[in-house]
């Protein structure tokens, strides 16, 4: 991808914005931390930029976790993030080696899959290796038949070829592609299936604990970033430009390569002042020495209302990065100077640790968690957005700094 070079360790992300119907896979790279970053976007028919020739990526699907415990992992995501019981499939179903719990909130559609037998398999390596993870994740398709035909022209290898399932509900269609790392992307055509998950499971009743709980109102997923060791990110990113023929816009955030001046060069003169910054350990290092190479950093999903979702959340116990008081006295010095306007109160997105970013044009709100499992790898973004296609470029030296006080309490800095 043209004339920038990725040294050290850079991450990719799908992002999705459904109500725009485009989706966006947003190349980033970490010299020190994150230097620079490309936007590449696919399947937008507003944005610039070459039109894959047929097939259309619609939405994420739903995302599957390889677990060690599926049953107690999918509950940590009722009780805390306030999921429901979606479907189930396990011994009691047929399904004899592997036990699969699906959870959904909203649009949101998370499931859990772990072996029953103590044999060895591809899963039981994997988890044992990562620790529990996201594999696959899936996207909802249009004209299957053809983006899988295309990513195979293109070499891209297939773990699964074209195959359905089917119930009384209808039939779905799917395909398994090799992405970075033990990754792999499963494409669904579920045009002609009314069943509330996939062939093969049974639904759930509600968990009762939702009734003792705060609700979470978040709808979608709204971007996926993985991570990628060194020189990864050029491979990662051009198998999706190549196989799935996402592709680059110039837009305001979508520079071909977009350049975090004001991050660079602080972080440049950070460096030269202080030559102890140079042996700190990156948190994308960390993540690959946790992970064991490339794999999904956060999954971002998407509220209309945050100040709500984060009270609620908060309130069932998930857990948040901390944002120093700093961060918001300087916010509100430069809001003064802008021509957006924010709705919500800096009072209360301080007294909840919600970072802000703007342009002249509008805002996001986003909030990380703290990690989800026990090892330093996956954790969970909530972000609003009001006219903002961003990522939250402007609050990355904070972000940073919070997750690095995270990796000095876990003696990894
Ligand atoms: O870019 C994104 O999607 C973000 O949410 C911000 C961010 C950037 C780099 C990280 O390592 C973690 C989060
Ligand atoms: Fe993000």
């Amino acid at each position: 991808m043209t004339t920038m070079t990725f040294k050290d360790t850079s991450y990719i992300s799908c992002k999705l914005n459904s109500k725009e119907q485009h989706f966006k896979l947003v190349v980033f790279c970490s010299c020190e931390q994150v230097l620079s970053a490309a936007a590449t976007t696919l399947t937008s028919y507003t944005d610039k930029g070459r039109k894959p020739d047929n097939g259309r990526f619609l939405s994420f699907d739903h995302l599957t976790f390889w677990v060690s415990n599926a049953k107690q992992a999918a509950s940590y995501y009722i009780t805390r993030f306030g999921f429901e019981p979606l479907a189930y499939r396990g011994l009691e179903t047929g399904s004899r080696k592997i036990a699969s719990h699906a959870v959904r909130l909203n649009k949101i559609v998370f499931v859990f899959e772990a072996q029953y037998e103590p044999e060895d398999s591809d899963l039981v390596k994997e988890v044992g290796y990562h620790g529990d993870f996201v594999k696959d994740v899936a996207f909802e398709v249009e004209n299957l038949d053809y983006i899988v035909e295309y990513a195979k022209k293109q070499g891209a290898v297939v773990v699964r070829d074209l195959w359905e399932e089917s119930d009384k509900f209808g039939v779905v269609r799917m395909a398994t592609l090799k992405t970075y790392g033990d990754n792999t992307h499963t494409l669904v055509d579920r045009s002609k299936y009314k069943g509330s998950f996939l062939p093969g499971y049974i639904t759930l009743n509600k968990d009762p604990i939702s009734n003792f709980l705060p609700k979470v109102e978040i709808n979608f997923v709204d971007h996926v970033v993985g991570n990628q060791p060194d020189q990864g990110m050029e491979v990662a990113a051009s198998w999706y430009e190549r196989c799935l023929q996402f592709h680059s816009v110039h837009g305001v955030f979508c520079a071909t390569f977009y350049r975090h001046g004001k991050l660079g060069g602080e972080r440049t003169k950070c460096r030269s002042m202080s030559p102890r910054l140079d042996k700190k350990k990156s948190q994308i290092q960390e993540y690959v020495e946790y992970h064991g190479g490339a794999g999904v950093q956060h999954i971002a999903i998407n509220t209309e209302d945050i100040i709500t979702a984060i009270e609620n959340l908060r309130a069932r116990g998930v857990e948040f990065l901390s944002i120093p008081s700093e961060y918001y006295r300087i916010i509100r010095e430069r809001l003064k100077e802008s021509k957006v306007r924010v709705a919500e109160s800096i009072d209360v997105l301080e007294r909840l640790n919600i970072l802000i970013d703007y342009d002249d044009d509008g805002y996001l709100l986003q909030i990380f968690t703290k990690n989800t499992q026990d090892r330093p790898t996956l954790f969970i973004e909530v972000i609003q957005r009001r006219n903002h296609n961003g990522f939250g470029a402007g609050n990355f030296k904070t972000l940073f700094e919070s997750i690095e006080l995270e990796q000095e309490k876990r003696g990894n800095l």
